[in-house]
């Protein structure tokens, strides 16, 4: 078992976004208190490893906090409690448009989120949600933790929505899919099941894998750099937008679809249902992978 560090905790802002930076001597994340969503993560070897959009949209200081902002396109944006657009919620859930309470940071950053008069508007059911971000030399996990605190049953589906950033993505693959089953969602969610070792992105990919590996690797011009982990959550969903539909994306430079990757630990295919008083567990972690050094 790997220890996890307590380190420094502090109010701070990116790029607008209010939230709390983690920061240990060898590593750092910052958090938005929007969505409870990890926008900057850097191991020890001080690389960025996530992507956050320069022109995202988002609550920035003075907006008003009590309303649904803009979604913030980068980092690990928290889908709650529906998965994109596959029902009638607002899409990937209100969880990323509302701000999140900071708790405590030690061992871990916990931000929390509960039902409202607004919640209750879009979703009648009463949820007690919390984040926990855990920083490790070379580690970082996002655990969701879900509770039923209503009378009546209720079920949901979400993901971990993160957005690794890769420097080129035609010299990116993911290993670790191979004979998996995926919804291809470029092509009306028609199931498919992946025949090669590594998968290389070239176009929009938007494929939700079902019960694949728990543990995958990102490789960068043939080198492993980082393993995504997950538990809890059943599926993985991988999401380029491709040219064309990074175009589309106000939020979004035109040429940024080749510096990053989302691979999201997801619950999609299979609704959680949670029965009063019932919770449920899920989380993400990314490694990074040090190559060793000659001599
Ligand atoms: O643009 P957003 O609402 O943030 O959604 C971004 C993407 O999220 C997921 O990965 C879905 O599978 C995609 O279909 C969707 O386009």
């Amino acid at each position: 078992m790997s220890l996890v560090i307590s380190g420094t905790f502090s109010h701070d802002s990116l790029q607008g976004f209010a939230g709390i930076r983690l920061a240990d001597r060898a590593s750092s994340a910052f958090v938005a208190r929007q969505g409870a969503q990890v926008l900057s993560w850097k191991a020890v070897d001080g690389k960025e490893r996530l992507y956050l959009s320069p022109i995202s949209g988002g609550r920035r200081a003075g907006d008003d906090a009590a309303r649904l902002a803009a979604a913030i396109r980068g980092g690990s944006p928290v889908c709650f409690p529906q998965f994109s657009d596959r029902g009638p919620l607002l899409k990937h859930g209100f969880a990323r448009a509302l701000d999140w309470r900071h708790e405590s940071a030690s061992p871990s950053a916990r931000f929390v989120l509960a039902d409202d008069e607004l919640t209750r508007q879009h979703w009648p059911h009463s949820f007690h949600a919390e984040i926990a971000v855990s920083l490790e030399a070379d580690r970082l996990t996002i655990a969701l933790h879900v509770r039923n605190t209503g009378e009546s049953p209720w079920s949901f589906t979400g993901a971990l929505h993160t957005y690794l950033a890769v420097d080129d993505i035609l010299r990116t693959q993911v290993q670790g899919l191979e004979n998996t089953r995926y919804q291809d969602a470029t092509a009306g969610n028609v199931e498919r099941v992946q025949q090669q070792a590594l998968l290389a992105i070239d176009a929009e990919v938007d494929r939700v894998y079902l019960a694949p590996s728990k543990k995958l690797m990102l490789l960068e011009a043939g080198q492993p750099t980082l393993a995504v982990e997950q538990e809890g959550f059943e599926d993985t969903v991988v999401w380029n937008p491709g040219p064309e539909k990074c175009r589309a994306l106000k939020d979004m430079p035109d040429e940024d679809w080749k510096r990053m990757l989302c691979i999201e630990a997801a619950q999609v295919a299979r609704p959680v249902l949670l029965l009063p008083s019932q919770e449920w567990r899920g989380s993400q972690s990314m490694r990074l992978v040090r190559q060793a050094t000659a001599g």
